[in-house]
C-alpha cells in the first residue's frame, strides 16, 4: 500500500513499503506525531492529530484509545479482512479485541491460566509474554467488543522497532479446517519450508537514512532463507554498525525462550509469534558512544557458536537428543508432563520443575551481569559443546562488564527484548514429544542471530 503524504517518501519496495523521512533526530517527536496522524487517516481516523487521552476526538474508536499505530502485523482496522484491529489506550496498555470468538476465547483463557498459575514452567513463561492486565468491553460503533488488555511490549521506547517473527512451519492448528490448512500452507513458503518461522510484519526507525521504514506481510510472504537475513540486517539497523550490545540483549531473551521450549512438554504453539523490540534512540546512543562497547573489537573476538555442535541445528530434536544435549537444568519427569494442557496450578500433572532451574525476567531489576550469568547457567550443555562455548561466554562475560561500567550511566537499563505473543491456537500436547514445529523455527532464528554476532561491532 502506497501512502501520499508530505512526510512520506522514498520507496524501495514500491507497494509494499511506508518509509517516513525523519530528517534530524530533533524532528523525532514531530515526526512520530505526523506518522501517527497518517496511520489514523489510513484507518478511517479524524485527521487531526490526537493522543489516546483526548476526550473530544471525533472517531470511531472507543474513548481514549486509538488505533495502535505501531502494530506491524496481524489483524488490523480497514484491512479488508478483519473489521478490528489493536488498540492503545491513554495508559500505554494495549488492547487486542476478540473477534473470533474461538480463538480470542482461547487466548483469553491462555492468558488468565497463565496468570494464576504458580508451577516454575508457568512462572518462567509468564516472563516470556506481556503483562497481561485481563479483559475489558468497550463499545464500538453500537456493539460491545471484549479485550484482552496487555502492557505494550515497547512502552517507554522513543523510536520503537518491532519485528513480528510467526513460528512454526505448519501455521494452523488440529481444529483447522482443509481450506485454512491450505490456505496457510501457501504463505510465507519458502521461508516456512526452510526455517521454520516467516517474517508477517516490521518497522524500523533507521539510523542511517533518518526515516521510518514499515514493511508488511507482502513483503515478508517474497522472502527466502536467503533474504531472511537482510531483512533482519535491516531491522537491526545493521547499516550503521551491528550493534553488539543490541545483538546481546536480544540473543540474552531467546536464548531463555529456546531454553524454556525445549524443556516443556505441557503445549504446541500453533501461528505464534515472537516480538522483537528495541529502541532507536538508545541503539544511536549506544553507537556514537565510543566506550566501552566499541573496545571489543579489539580483542580478538572468538564469537562463533559452533555448528558442529548440533544443539543449535534445525534438525528435530527427539526426547533422547534433549536429554544427552539439553539444557543443564533437569527435565521435567515424563510421568509429569503427560496431557497438561492446562496451566491450572490444580491441574495434578503440572511438571515438577527441579529447584535448579530458577526462571528470570530477562530483563528488569537484574544487572546485567546477574542476568547473564542466569542466562549462562540454562544455556549450558553437558556436552563438548560445554567446551565449545566457553570462550564465548569468557567474551561475553567481559563485554557484559563493559556494559555495566560504571562510567556508563544508564546503561543498566535494558532498550530490547522478545516477548512472545498470540496464543490464539496453543493446544495441549497430545504426547510426550517436544514441539518440533516450534522448535525448528526458534532454533533457526537463533542460528541466524548468533551467526549475525559475528558481524557485530
Ligand atoms: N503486547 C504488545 N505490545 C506491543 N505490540 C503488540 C503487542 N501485542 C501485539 N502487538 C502488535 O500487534 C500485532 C499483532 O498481534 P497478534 O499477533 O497478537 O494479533 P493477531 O491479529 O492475532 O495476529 P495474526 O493475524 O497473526 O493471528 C503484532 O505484530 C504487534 O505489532
Ligand atoms: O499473514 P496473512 O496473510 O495476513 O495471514 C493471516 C495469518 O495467518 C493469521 O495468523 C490468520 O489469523 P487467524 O489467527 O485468524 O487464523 C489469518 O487468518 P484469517 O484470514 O482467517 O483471519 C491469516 O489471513
Amino acid at each position: 500500500m502506497i501512502v501520499q503524504h508530505e512526510n512520506i517518501e522514498s520507496f524501495s519496495f514500491p507497494d509494499v513499503c511506508n518509509e517516513v523521512s525523519l530528517t534530524q533526530p530533533m524532528m523525532t517527536t514531530y515526526m512520530r506525531q505526523k506518522s501517527t496522524q497518517e496511520f489514523l487517516m489510513m484507518n478511517g481516523a479524524s485527521s487531526k492529530y490526537f493522543d489516546p487521552g483526548d476526550e473530544n476526538q471525533n472517531s470511531i474508536y472507543p474513548p481514549g484509545t486509538v488505533p495502535l499505530e505501531y502494530q506491524v502485523a496481524g489483524h488490523t482496522f480497514g484491512d479488508g479482512k478483519s473489521e478490528l484491529g489493536m488498540l492503545k489506550r491513554k495508559d500505554g496498555l494495549v488492547l487486542k479485541p476478540i473477534e473470533k470468538a474461538v480463538y480470542g476465547e482461547r487466548e483469553l483463557k491462555f492468558y488468565q491460566e497463565l496468570q494464576k498459575a504458580t508451577d516454575p514452567l508457568s512462572v518462567a513463561l509468564r516472563s516470556f509474554v506481556p503483562e497481561f492486565h485481563g479483559a475489558t468491553v468497550l463499545k464500538m460503533q453500537e456493539k460491545d467488543v471484549r479485550f484482552i488488555v496487555l502492557k505494550d511490549a515497547t512502552f517507554g521506547f522513543a523510536e520503537p522497532c518491532i519485528m513480528d517473527i510467526k513460528i512454526g512451519r505448519q501455521t494452523w492448528d488440529p481444529e483447522a479446517s482443509f481450506e485454512k490448512m491450505e490456505g496457510e500452507r501457501k504463505k510465507y513458503a519458502e521461508c516456512k519450508r526452510d526455517l521454520g518461522f516467516c517474517i508477517p510484519g516490521f518497522q524500523v526507525y533507521r539510523i542511517a537514512t533518518g526515516k521510518v521504514l514499515k514493511l508488511g506481510k507482502d513483503y515478508g510472504k517474497r522472502l527466502n532463507k536467503n533474504t531472511v537475513k537482510d531483512a533482519l540486517r535491516l531491522f537491526l539497523n545493521a547499516e550503521a554498525g551491528l550493534s553488539r550490545e543490541l545483538m546481546l540483549q536480544l540473543l540474552a531473551c531467546l536464548w531463555r525462550i529456546l531454553c524454556w521450549y525445549r524443556s516443556q512438554r505441557r503445549f504446541r504453539f500453533y501461528s505464534s509469534s515472537l516480538l522483537l523490540v528495541y529502541d532507536a534512540r538508545k541503539l544511536r546512543q549506544c553507537l556514537r558512544t565510543d566506550l566501552p562497547i566499541r573496545v571489543n573489537h579489539q580483542r580478538p573476538s572468538p564469537l562463533k557458536l559452533s555448528a558442529s555442535t548440533g544443539s543449535f541445528n534445525g534438525g528435530p530434536l527427539s526426547p533422547d537428543h534433549l536429554a544427552s544435549q539439553g539444557p543443564c537444568f533437569e527435565l521435567p519427569s515424563r510421568s509429569s508432563t503427560s496431557s497438561a494442557g492446562s496451566l491450572s496450578p490444580s491441574v495434578p500433572s503440572t511438571p515438577t520443575t527441579p529447584s535448579t532451574y530458577k526462571p528470570a525476567s530477562c530483563f528488569g531489576e537484574d544487572s546485567w551481569h546477574v542476568a547473564f550469568e542466569k542466562i549462562r547457567r540454562t544455556h549450558s550443555f553437558i556436552n563438548n559443546y560445554e567446551k565449545d562455548l566457553q570462550s564465548v561466554k569468557e567474551d561475553y562475560s567481559s563485554q557484559l562488564d563493559d556494559l555495566i561500567s560504571a562510567d556508563r550511566p544508564g546503561s543498566r537499563d535494558f532498550w530490547a527484548t522478545v516477548k512472545m505473543i498470540d496464543f490464539a491456537h496453543v493446544f495441549p500436547t497430545q504426547n510426550d514429544e517436544p514441539d518440533t514445529n516450534y522448535l525448528d523455527g526458534l532454533e533457526n532464528l537463533v542460528n541466524i542471530f548468533e551467526s549475525l554476532m559475528e558481524e557485530a561491532v
